[in-house]
């Protein structure tokens, strides 16, 4: 007999792996499923993921396979890494062969188009007996990899999941805090992709370190307004799914958002920026329905519309600038001075 709690990870790309990996290098038993037959069999023969993590050396105890079956029979808890727009189409691939019991967490930081869903409600939705939860944070997969310090935060309304999912992802490198605003923790991971790419343009134009700070603290003003019109607690923006997450992706070069972003203040266009890329840049799918939703709903955002107007409309980044520089005066942290209070 064996306590080791067994794992399954659907999704093999950067983040797939790298949580997998974490997951068997602390001795548990984890399956690693993708679609891609031989590409599995490559896995388990040489112990990398030559696509997604060249050169990084895999745990032992991780097996990837492309049978969901044998992935997901004896899970305890499963992890969906899947990119936003096939995340619907994999669960109901999962569904056959999943219990109620068994705990189903997104990693994916990403919305459904048309529906405006995000990954929790896809999950509550198709598999109304399980227990749901969503991990968000400052998690840059290729860092994670060489064991960089950092932190996650597993969200349920389910205690028994936060519980299981720290459990089973703490380490010495990783921490993982717990929330209840399973929605406000996605939103957080989600919109945070859209201001990614702001920062990556504004970096590759040359801007400044004040110009950088004023845009990634609009943007947790953007956020957060948008996710509490929305139904999320403005305090989650304060936490490392908010805050923390947003501050990582807006600097970092190894975000993939930021370096769409960085492709287009070069002069790329959308098309090769992200082509180039060879893997997801979940926020450029979320501008596009960020807009759509806050126009619906009429919630002012002017980093998302000028944003809206730079990529998809080719209107010149400065021009847009200069227009938000001189837009009407606003409020600084509009929870301590309404801005209808002006
Ligand atoms: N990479 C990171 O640093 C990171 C960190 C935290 C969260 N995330 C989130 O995790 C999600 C996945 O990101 P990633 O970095 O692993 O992306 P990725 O592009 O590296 O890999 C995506 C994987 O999903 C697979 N896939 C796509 N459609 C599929 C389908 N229909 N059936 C089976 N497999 C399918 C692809 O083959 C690929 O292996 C995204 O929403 C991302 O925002 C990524
Ligand atoms: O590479 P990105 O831009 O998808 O960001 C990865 C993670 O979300 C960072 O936490």
């Amino acid at each position: 007999m064996t306590d080791r709690v067994k794992v399954a990870v659907l999704g093999g790309g950067s983040f797939g792996t790298v949580l997998a990996n974490l997951i068997g290098s602390k001795g548990e038993q984890v399956y690693l499923w993708m679609r891609n037959a031989e590409r599995a069999e490559e896995i388990n023969r040489s112990h990398e993921n030559h696509r997604y993590l060249p050169g990084r050396p895999l745990s032992e105890n991780l097996t990837a396979t492309a049978d969901l079956q044998q992935a997901l029979q004896d899970a305890e808890i499963v992890f969906v890494s899947i990119p936003s727009q096939s995340f619907r189409e994999v669960i109901r691939q999962a569904k056959p062969f999943l219990r109620a019991d068994q705990i189903v967490v997104s990693t994916t930081k990403g919305i459904e188009a048309k529906s405006f869903s995000l990954m929790s409600q896809i999950l509550s939705e198709e598999l109304p007996g399980n227990p749901i939860g969503v991990i968000s944070g400052p998690n840059l997969a290729k860092e994670i990899v060489q064991q960089q310090l950092t932190a996650t935060v597993i969200a349920s309304e389910d205690e028994r999941v936060r519980t299981a999912v720290q459990q089973i992802l703490h380490c010495a490198f990783f921490r993982v805090y717990a929330s209840s605003d399973m929605y406000g923790v996605e939103l957080g991971g989600t919109l945070k992709n859209i201001y990614a790419i702001a920062s990556g343009l504004s970096a590759a134009l040359g801007m400044g370190e004040n110009t950088k700070s004023m845009l990634m603290t609009r943007s947790l003003a953007e956020m957060s307004r948008f996710a509490v019109q929305l139904g999320a607690n403005p305090m989650t923006f304060l936490g490392l799914a908010g805050v923390g997450d947003l501050i990582v992706t807006c600097s970092s070069p190894l975000s993939r958002n930021y370096r769409v972003g960085y492709a287009l203040g070069e002069g790329k266009t959308l098309e090769d920026a992200v082509e180039s890329l060879g893997e997801v840049a979940e926020g450029v799918n979320t501008l596009r329905y960020v807009k759509e939703k806050a126009d619906e709903l009429e919630i002012y955002m002017p980093l998302v519309s000028g944003l809206y107007e730079v990529v998809f409309n080719h209107a010149p980044v400065s021009q847009v600038a200069k227009m938000m520089m001189l837009n009407t005066q606003s409020s600084d942290v509009e929870f301590v001075l309404p801005r209808a209070d002006l």
